[in-house]
Formats: structure tokens, C-alpha cells, sequence
């Protein structure tokens, strides 16, 4: 680690549906930077004031970039973090982004029982997390990795059942598919690669501290 990388706090951020909702819990810790926007194309935003660093990461990528150091921190949903199996800290929930994890099939072709979806073809962005739970449940299945709109598998006949998220159901009943097994909750999460964290123990363990009194603070 440079000397700079040891003086910055570097915080990976995703796009997509958790940047703006990070960002705002950042904000209310102090943790801020002049442009710090989505879509922003310059890709590192520094406050030099604050000594924080923000990197704007694929949603995918921000395990990858707080496994291997390139950020301290990061926020992320507890499926990617799942699926990504990296060797990282989890630090705290966020409490925003709460989904679940679950298996749908077609309401018209459901099967008696779980069980009987063995060797049959899963459609998935989780293709681990849906190995894990079919292995649980003894199932041997085919996964086909998807990485978008994966409710559109047993409709094009590309799968008999998918593994997804799921908030609030709509997406499920746009598409006549229902769930038939819960796998687990989900939500942001702030994780830390393993070195930083020792190595900047302090600031980070005030982060939390800070973090976690803003989120009770919420919730009351
Ligand atoms: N409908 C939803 N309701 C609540 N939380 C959600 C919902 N969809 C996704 N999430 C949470 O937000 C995280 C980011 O979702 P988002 O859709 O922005 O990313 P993504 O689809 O994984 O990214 P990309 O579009 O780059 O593949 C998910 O990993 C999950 O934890
Ligand atoms: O239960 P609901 O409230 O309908 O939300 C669930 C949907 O949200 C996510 O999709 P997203 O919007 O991320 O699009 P994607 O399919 O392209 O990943 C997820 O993959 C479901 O499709």
C-alpha cells in the first residue's frame, strides 16, 4: 500500500438501484464528494478534504475490487456478495434493498413437489447460490446462467423454473410464475477487504459506529 492508499478511505459504489440509496446513507456520515453521480463517466471521485476516494463499479465487480484491495469498502446486495463467494468482511446491513432470494416456475406446469423439478434446467444470475440450495435439497440440475430479465426463461421454454430475486412479486405475476422455494433475504451490505480493515481499523470501525446510529435512527 503507497502512502496515499494508506491517508484515503477508497469506497466502492454499484450502479444501478443501490448507488443513489448508498450514497444518501454516505451523505448523512459526512462521507461526500463534489459530482458524485450514477452515470458519472469519471469513474473516481475524490473529496482530498475528506480523504475519501469513491470508485462507480459495475454491481458485480464491487466484491472483486474490495477482494483484492483496489477499495477499502464497498456496498453491495447480499445475493451478489453471495454469489461471488469472495474472501471479504461483511461489516453491516444497510437495511435498504431487502429482497429475497427464491425458486419460481410456471403457474400452469407446476409439479407436485420440489423434488420433482430434478434434472431439469434452471435459469439464473445466481448460478451459485442455485447450486447450493438444489445440492441442499439432494437436486442435481442443469444451470443455464442468465444476466437479465431471467423471468423470460420458462417462457421461451429456455428453462422449466428460474432462481431471482424478489421485492415486491409484480415481476412474478406479470409473467405468471410463482414461487415455490424460498432461499434466503437479501439487502446492501458494507463489506471490507481483510487487510484495510486491519490496517485502518480505526476509521472504518468509526464509519460503522456512525453508520449503525444513522440506521437506528431511521428505523425509531
Ligand atoms: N426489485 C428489487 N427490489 C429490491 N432490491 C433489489 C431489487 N432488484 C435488485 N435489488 C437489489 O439491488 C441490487 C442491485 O440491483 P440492480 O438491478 O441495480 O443491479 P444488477 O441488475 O445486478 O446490475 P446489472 O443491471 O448491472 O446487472 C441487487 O443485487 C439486489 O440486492
Ligand atoms: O418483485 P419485483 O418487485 O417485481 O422485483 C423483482 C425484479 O427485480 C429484479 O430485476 P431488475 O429490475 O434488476 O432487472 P433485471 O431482470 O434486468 O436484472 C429481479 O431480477 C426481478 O426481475
Amino acid at each position: 500500500m503507497t502512502a496515499e492508499d494508506m491517508q484515503y478511505l477508497t469506497i466502492a459504489l454499484p450502479k444501478g438501484k443501490l448507488f443513489y440509496l448508498a450514497k444518501d446513507l454516505f451523505a448523512k456520515v459526512g462521507y461526500s464528494a463534489e459530482n458524485l453521480e450514477e452515470k458519472s463517466r469519471k469513474l473516481v471521485i475524490t473529496n482530498d478534504e475528506l480523504k475519501i476516494k469513491f470508485i462507480i463499479a459495475k454491481t458485480a465487480d464491487v466484491p472483486v475490487y474490495v477482494e483484492h484491495g483496489a477499495a477499502d469498502i464497498g456496498v453491495i446486495g447480499k445475493d451478489v456478495l453471495m454469489e461471488s463467494d469472495k474472501d471479504i468482511y461483511e461489516l453491516l446491513d444497510l437495511g435498504f434493498g431487502r429482497c429475497h432470494l427464491m425458486m419460481a416456475v410456471p403457474k400452469d406446469k407446476k409439479r407436485a413437489k420440489l423434488t420433482d423439478y430434478a434434472h431439469t434446467r434452471v435459469a439464473t444470475k445466481f448460478p451459485h447460490i442455485a447450486k447450493k440450495f438444489f445440492n441442499s435439497k439432494g437436486m442435481q440440475m442443469e444451470y443455464i446462467k442468465m444476466n437479465g430479465s431471467i423471468e423470460l426463461g420458462p417462457i421461451v421454454g429456455l428453462s422449466e423454473s428460474i432462481v431471482d430475486i424478489v421485492e415486491t412479486g409484480t415481476t412474478l405475476r406479470e409473467n405468471n410464475l410463482e414461487e415455490i422455494a424460498f432461499i434466503a433475504d437479501a439487502s446492501a451490505r458494507l463489506i471490507a477487504n481483510r487487510a484495510s480493515f486491519k490496517l485502518k481499523f480505526n476509521r472504518i470501525n468509526k464509519l460503522i459506529q456512525d453508520l449503525d446510529t444513522v440506521l437506528k435512527g431511521d428505523n425509531e
